[in-house]
């Protein structure tokens, strides 16, 4: 393999930094693909089409904004598997045998490592339990949170990237709640057999959407000592507002200071779900400069941009990366 791990990548050069892409879902739907459904952007792999003919329109938009990430200084980029879990699949589309999600997910790997090429870091990409009902963002995970079987709903998708050798990483992205964020710490080599990361999601007063103070975010991981997973390699925050995200991460550094952490934030625009229009930053406060700055000083490895960030925001991460390290 070209590539050099990423657990030692990230020791051998305690200064490196990543630079990841930026958010896909809200890409490709400025790029005319209509993301408006339950399995959002895995839409596109949905169709037959997408697989047989070569030049479909929907297959050179994701090319291309793969291309696009790549040319604005991207290093490791995600597969397009955000909503792609087996119940959502299997609910909402044509595909409903465990076998037939296997080819899915096979096929959607191995298509982003070849637009990706073997150089760069490939991460596959699993939404929260909450993205099935749609509830990352307030982190309500009804009256028995505790009692969801997590491993049950994340299990065909681990199972199929656990073994993908195309995939160097897997990240959990926009969990929002405790018991969720327990569950898959409590998972061991067997059940998660590469290296990952979990990307929490946080409210903009800095606590995770269910109320969880960073503080007890540190507790959950402090208290399992010497029987956490070898391979949680990193974590930190994504898709969480871009103007309070250089605190958040700050305040997580602080609770869990030899932890490598990463921050995606999203562009910080805000979405009117009565018009359905993206409202404008109106008050954005940094430029990427400032927070990449800031998120390296409290001890980001990785970094890039999250819902409605695109290229653009990639070029100005990557300028930052390389000026602060
Ligand atoms: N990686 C996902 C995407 O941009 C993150 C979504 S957060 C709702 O497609
Ligand atoms: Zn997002």
């Amino acid at each position: 393999m070209a590539r050099i791990p990423l657990k030692q990548l990230l020791a051998d050069d305690p200064k490196k930094v990543l630079v990841l892409d930026g958010g896909q879902g809200t890409e490709l739907e400025n790029r005319g693909i209509k993301v408006a459904n339950p399995v959002w952007s895995t839409i596109p792999f949905i169709s037959e089409s997408f697989w047989s003919d070569e030049s479909s329109a929907n297959r050179k938009i994701v090319e291309e904004m793969f291309n696009d990430f790549l040319a604005a200084g991207a290093e490791i980029l995600m597969t397009i598997t955000y909503q792609t879990s087996f119940k959502s699949v299997s609910e909402n589309t044509p595909i409903k045998t465990l076998a037939a999600y296997d080819n899915l997910l096979t096929r959607i790997v191995d298509f982003s490592r070849d637009c990706i090429g073997e150089e760069k870091h490939l991460i596959g990409c699993i939404g929260p339990w909450g993205a099935h009902v749609c509830c990352e963002f307030t982190g309500d995970y009804g009256p028995n949170p505790e009692s969801i079987d997590f491993y049950q709903y994340f299990k065909p998708q681990l199972d199929n990237f656990n073994r993908n050798e195309k995939l160097d990483l897997l990240g959990f992205e926009t969990i929002p709640n405790i018991h969720e964020l327990k569950a898959i710490l409590s998972w061991d080599e067997s059940i998660l057999s590469k290296p990952f990361y979990i990307g929490l999601s946080v409210h903009e007063h800095g606590v995770l959407r269910d109320g969880t103070t960073m503080e007890g975010v540190a507790k959950v991981i402090k208290d399992l000592g010497d029987k956490i997973n070898p391979n949680f390699l990193l974590l930190g925050i994504n898709c969480v507002s871009f103007n309070q995200s250089p605190d958040i991460l700050e305040s997580l550094h602080r609770a869990l200071p030899n932890m490598p952490l990463l921050a995606y934030p999203n562009s910080g625009e805000v979405y009117d779900t009565e018009k359905k229009i993206w409202l404008p930053n109106s008050d954005k406060l940094n430029s990427w400069d400032t927070v990449v700055k800031q998120y390296i000083g409290s001890g980001a490895r990785i970094i890039g941009g999250c819902c409605r960030t695109t290229p653009k925001d990639i070029q100005e991460i990557s300028a930052a990366v390389k000026k602060y390290t």
